[in-house]
């Protein structure tokens, strides 16, 4: 009999084990720490930070002073108007300050750059481009239109320019990134196919110099205006969720940006860091002193060292190719080197320069190196870091040679190193009724040119067989679980699960761990350091295993291969919370979650645990241990213990980092039939009572999730949704998270990119 996984306060440090496997009364999982892979870690303890302390300084223009309590909202900081920048002091410190740009251009160049970070905010409408002079003083810029307001660009644009989240970190941790070039000579073409075309990316590349504006007459501006750039840029951001390149290619290197005057090149890139803009793309023939004020202005973005050689000389084996290399990554984020080739073997040569340069310079940034033309698309196949990509629907190639992601991953089919995978939707009987699934995983996979096979499968309401049959195939791909099941349950195998590692069980991502609920299995070749996974059945033939006929007696996976059983459902609440509100909103602030069991309610915990809330108020469940080790919590027990909670007034807004102020989100993960419960606690925290104003956050409205699935059920009785509106609740739903969960999963299982915008769009809207 299988040994049940230790109870969670008893969790081992990283990297310790915990009991799974069958070998030892207590065995052992490995925890996912030990992996070299991308967690979700990487995204908790390096995606989310504190960020920058300074004091906010909005700038606004004529009739525009609503613009900074905008930004106090989604920064969750009380705001008020001052005279001048001058007048801020060390007591504003936790306060979002708006000065009006007129005051604001006297004094900017002047200003205590250790107190303050300013940041121009500008209404197009109010005409382009903005105060010159500001533009040039200020740490960040950000453009905004008054008629279509994008929120959610906004939180992007300051959840990354105060160093809140970072993309970098995370993408860098993923096994192949890819970025699409779009060559819009107006981004305005690109925008009704964005979602479709950005499908498999991890970013979007806006090249700059392709952009043509328009100056009448049919004529057009030999290199666009900054003021017509700012403009292009806000429209794709408002779009896409992707971080963004932003790319001025000079001549010589396939492009239309002059060479004549270096500057004009630092003028316009490092206008794009103040736009807060991912990843600034800089030459590396432009003069060292340019590079070298760009990588140490940078700020949060990330600087993509540019080399192209159009010159057909180039040779990836050379003491040049070499020292390109070093050159580059003294001022870098991430080295990219291209070149035209003219034999198919320096696609081999390249890989040899890519693998002696990792053993070499191990620290140096990652190297993202491709050879361009139809001879080097080979090497765009093995890339691993931002491979630059098209799509069928763009103008025209950027480079060439480009291929399309669905181009690349057919390619890699083709040759062996993309098998074909058997990926699976595992449900129970109380999903039958549910909106299927598979049409919408087939259309990502044919979107992306991949060769797996998907089917939603049933499993037995009670038992492991039936999963541990799909999953100890060789061809088993992966599999997501809806709904999730517990740890302690899966705890239970006796067979395949506890096989693996050598008896020691799958592999644990954090997430997974800590939460209990494990919602997706994901399939990867272990480690060499780590032991391999025993199958425990005899292996069979390499290919062709059908799904819905897998026997026993089938091939179990390949003996390099391991499980990862993970969660995802936490990314998707997060990446819910954090849509209209920066981390910085959540920060220390009190929550409240309802659920009817910690099962029920973990991914939530790990969310805001995430997101470094101060207090979590609970109703309807014990907090698992682990929990309560990192969070305060406070079971609410009886009607004065809410009444405590809600009339709590925070002093000030020290009082309310530490979670002392009444609940500024509420998580609920009960069921429909439980709505008037939900509806009462969500009267009882809308409206922040009175002498809260002191708190200062009087300003914001407060979040609502309800996890509750809504679908197929119509407009509910009391939907706690629609009082939580009413009451001032900024409210979300489990159609949100859902899709946020599916972009996640995806990731997980495939390892691609599928925006969050695809997921609602090709879903349609009634699968949620
Ligand atoms: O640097 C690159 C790579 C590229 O030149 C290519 O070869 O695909 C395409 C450009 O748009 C991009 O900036």
């Amino acid at each position: 009999m299988m040994a049940a996984v230790q109870p969670l306060e008893s969790l081992p440090a990283p990297g310790q084990r915990q009991s799974f496997g069958r070998n030892h009364i207590a065995m052992d999982i490995d925890i996912e720490t030990r992996a070299p892979r991308a967690s979700h870690e990487m995204t908790i303890r390096g995606g989310l930070q504190q960020g920058d302390a300074r004091t906010v300084v909005i700038m606004y223009g004529p009739g525009q002073e609503q613009i900074v309590a905008v930004f106090a909202e989604v920064l969750g900081k009380p705001y008020r108007l001052k005279g001048g920048i001058r007048d801020v002091t060390r007591d504003d410190q936790d306060w979002v300050i708006g000065v009006s740009a007129e005051s604001a251009k006297a004094e900017i160049a002047s200003r205590n750059r250790g107190l303050v970070v300013t940041i121009n905010a500008h209404c197009t409408t109010l005409g382009m481009p903005p105060d010159i002079y500001l533009s040039a003083q200020t740490d960040y810029e950000w453009l905004y239109t008054e008629a279509s307001f994008f929120r959610r660009d906004l939180t992007r644009f300051v959840s990354h320019t105060l160093g809140q989240l970072s993309h970098h970190e995370t993408l860098m941790a993923k096994p192949r990134t890819y970025f699409i070039s779009t060559t819009f000579p107006d981004v305005h073409a690109a925008l009704p196919n964005i979602d479709i075309l950005t499908v498999g990316s991890d970013a979007v590349e806006i090249r700059v110099d392709l952009l043509k504006e328009p100056l009448g007459n049919g004529r057009f501006s030999e290199i666009p205006s900054l003021s017509y750039v700012g403009e292009q840029l806000m429209l794709l951001r408002q779009r896409t969720e992707l971080p963004i390149i932003f790319t001025t290619r000079c001549t010589k290197e396939n492009g239309r940006f002059p060479m004549d005057n270096p500057d004009l090149f630092y003028e316009y890139l490092y206008r794009a860091i103040q736009w807060g803009v991912e990843y600034i793309d800089v030459e590396l023939w432009l003069p060292e002193t340019i590079r070298r004020r760009l990588y140490e202005q940078r700020g949060s973005s990330r600087i993509m060292s540019a080399f192209h050689d159009f010159s057909g000389t180039f040779k990836w084996p050379s003491q040049r190719a070499e020292s390109i290399f070093l050159q580059s990554r003294r001022y870098a984020d991430i080295v990219k080197m291209i070149a035209i080739i003219n034999d198919h073997n320096e696609n081999f040569e390249l890989e040899y320069f890519r693998s002696k340069i990792k053993a070499e310079y191990p620290d140096s940034p990652p190297l993202s190196a491709v050879n361009m033309g139809e001879t080097g698309q080979f090497s765009r196949t093995l890339n691993k870091v931002f491979t630059p990509i098209t799509h069928p629907l763009l103008p025209i190639i950027a480079a060439p040679g480009q291929m399309s992601a669905a181009e690349i991953n057919q390619a890699l089919a083709l040759v062996g190193q993309l098998p074909k995978k058997n990926i699976y939707g595992i449900t129970s009987p109380s999903m039958r009724s549910a909106i299927p699934q598979a049409p919408f995983y087939e259309k990502c996979f044919n979107e992306l040119g991949l060769p797996h096979h998907f089917a939603v499968v049933e499993r037995q309401p009670k038992g492991l067989a039936s999963i541990e049959t799909w999953c100890n195939q060789r061809n088993f791909g992966g599999a997501y679980l809806n709904p999730a099941m517990s740890l302690t349950n899966l705890a239970t195998s006796k067979g395949f699960f506890a096989s693996l590692n050598n008896g020691n069980g799958p592999v644990l991502s954090e997430a997974a761990r800590l939460i209990g609920m494990v919602d997706t299995i994901v399939v990867r070749p272990a480690t060499s350091s780590s032991s391999a996974s025993t199958p425990s059945s005899p292996p069979r033939q390499q290919n062709g295993d059908s799904v819905g006929a897998i026997s026993s007696t089938q091939s179990g996976l390949p003996p390099n291969t391991s499980l990862v059983f993970d969660n995802a459902s936490w990314k998707g609440i997060l990446s819910t919370l954090t849509r209209d509100l920066a981390p910085s909103a959540y920060f220390g602030c009190a929550a409240v979650v309802l659920a009817s069991s910690a099962d029920d309610a973990a991914s939530a915990l790990f969310a805001l645990k995430a997101l470094k809330v101060g207090k979590v108020y609970t109703v309807g469940f014990k907090t698992p241990p682990a929990f309560a080790k990192d969070l305060l919590i406070e079971p609410f027990n009886s009607l004065e213990s809410i009444q405590r909670a809600r009339t709590v007034n925070a002093n000030g807004t020290e009082s309310i980092r530490a979670g002392a102020g009444s609940p500024f989100v509420v998580v609920s993960a009960l069921g429909p039939e439980k709505s008037n419960l939900v509806g009462m606690l969500v009267r009882l925290f809308g409206s922040p009572p009175r002498g809260e104003a002191g708190a200062g956050r009087e300003n914001s409205r407060r979040v609502f999730l309800d996890l509750a699935d809504g679908s197929g059920h119509g407009p509910r009785k009391g939907d706690p949704g629609l009082i939580a509106e009413q009451c001032g609740f900024a409210a979300y739903g489990a159609a949100d998270v859902t899709a946020f969960t599916t972009v996640e999963t995806l990731r997980l299982l495939v390892g691609q990119n599928v925006p969050y915008s695809f997921v609602r769009l090709a879903s349609g809207r009634q699968f949620f």
